[in-house]
């Protein structure tokens, strides 16, 4: 089932919570809310599953308005952070639950229901801890059978909260590839709100990035990581360097770089800011300005991350440290070391205004 958000709102008290959001959320299609905290992921996860009423705007599901749909009637399941199963029953008493709570004419007959708890018990993989209670399982595993009990009641719709946020690293990771797999099996309509970018990257099939209660962009985690659209998804998607410059007509000059910027082609002279990945910034031992080869910088420090080797340097068109990154290999051969002057080349760089010309601008 597909699902649509028109133009919602949603204010507590003064504050606005979620600022008149559009969006469309493929059927089948696993989507992650991606955003920092007090962003107003979960206020919009929590309209759409009818446990919040809109101050304005609608949710669609298929098209159809679901302003007047109760919660239970909208075939949605739910998983949360903390893991919500019911202590004092078995696993498969807890995934069985949704269906054994059903009104006497929708209820499958006790052949039934066991029959798709061992399914579903299957799918995640946990079949073995069917009699156990959940307090005899580990963390990640009442989250995989928290899951099995929201299919349990076969919804049209998933909505994930933070469903891996109380686990760590490992697990977390291990976690959200397993959930890939699984939506590839079952391909149910599913939302997974998070903060974490590289759980959204290595999940979902769209990225939906807010800011402030309001969507900052939306696309493929490709489309979002290789080009973002404002200086915020460039933070938050990744370590990123900034340089700074001006623009003057449709060309940054950052230092001795010139670099075309010809979406500003009508900005005549302000301050802008260039915006390079630490894997798109190239080093060189020499300048070669023909080439682009021309910012002058000092090599400050060297990390090894494995396969990768991280660089740290300094530059007076940067008021931080700036750093690339370059397979050992590639850095041997440049033969540089620590107190070196080094030259920057961008592979690629999105050169954005500064704030406070861009709200200029906007005005
Ligand atoms: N019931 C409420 N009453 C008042 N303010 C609320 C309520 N629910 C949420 N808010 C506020 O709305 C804003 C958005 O909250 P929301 O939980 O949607 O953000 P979030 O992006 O999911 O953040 P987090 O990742 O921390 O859960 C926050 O500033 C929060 O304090």
């Amino acid at each position: 089932m597909s699902i649509e958000v028109r133009d919602i709102q949603k204010r507590f008290g003064r504050f606005t919570a979620v600022d008149g959001v559009n969006l469309h959320f493929p059927e089948g299609k696993l989507t992650a809310l991606l955003g920092p905290s007090g962003s107003g992921k979960t206020t919009l996860l929590r309209m759409i599953a009818g446990l919040e009423q809109a101050d304005s705007g609608m949710v669609l599901f298929n098209g159809e308005d679901t302003t007047h749909v109760h919660v239970s009637r909208r075939g949605v399941g739910f998983v949360f952070q903390h893991y919500a199963l019911f202590k004092h029953m078995t696993v498969f008493d807890n995934v069985a639950f949704g269906l054994t709570v059903k009104p006497r004419r929708e209820r499958p007959a006790k052949a039934e229901i066991e029959n798709r708890v061992h399914r579903l018990l299957q799918l995640v993989q946990l079949e073995w801890t069917a009699n156990r209670y959940p307090s005899q399982l580990s963390g990640g595993q009442r989250q995989r059978i928290a899951l099995a009990r929201a299919l349990a009641t076969e919804p049209r719709v998933l909505l994930l909260d933070e469903p891996f946020g109380a686990l760590d690293a490992k697990v977390r990771t291990e976690l959200r590839r397993w959930l890939r797999r699984l939506h590839d099996e079952i391909h149910v309509t599913s939302i997974f709100v998070t903060h974490d970018q590289e759980e959204a990257v290595d999940v979902a099939d769209k990225i939906v990035i807010m800011n402030h209660g309001r969507i900052e962009q939306e696309g493929s985690p490709e489309e979002v990581y290789d080009n973002p659209a404002s200086p915020f998804v460039f933070d938050f998607l990744g370590q990123v360097n900034r340089f700074y410059g001006h623009i003057r007509q449709g060309q940054a000059e950052i230092g001795d770089w010139t670099l075309p910027s010809p979406e500003h082609a009508e900005v005549a002279n302000a301050p802008a800011v260039a915006y390079v990945r630490p894997h798109e910034l190239e080093v060189h031992p020499d300048s070669d300005p023909a080439t682009g080869v021309s910012l002058a910088a000092t090599l400050a420090d060297i990390t090894s991350l494995g396969a990768t080797i991280r660089l740290e340097l300094v530059a007076p068109e940067s008021q931080e440290p700036i750093y690339s990154e370059l397979s050992k290999e590639a850095f041997v051969q440049l033969n540089i070391q620590t107190g070196d002057t080094v030259w920057l080349r961008p592979k690629k760089a999105r050169v954005f205004l500064q704030p406070r010309q861009r709200a200029a601008q906007a005005a």
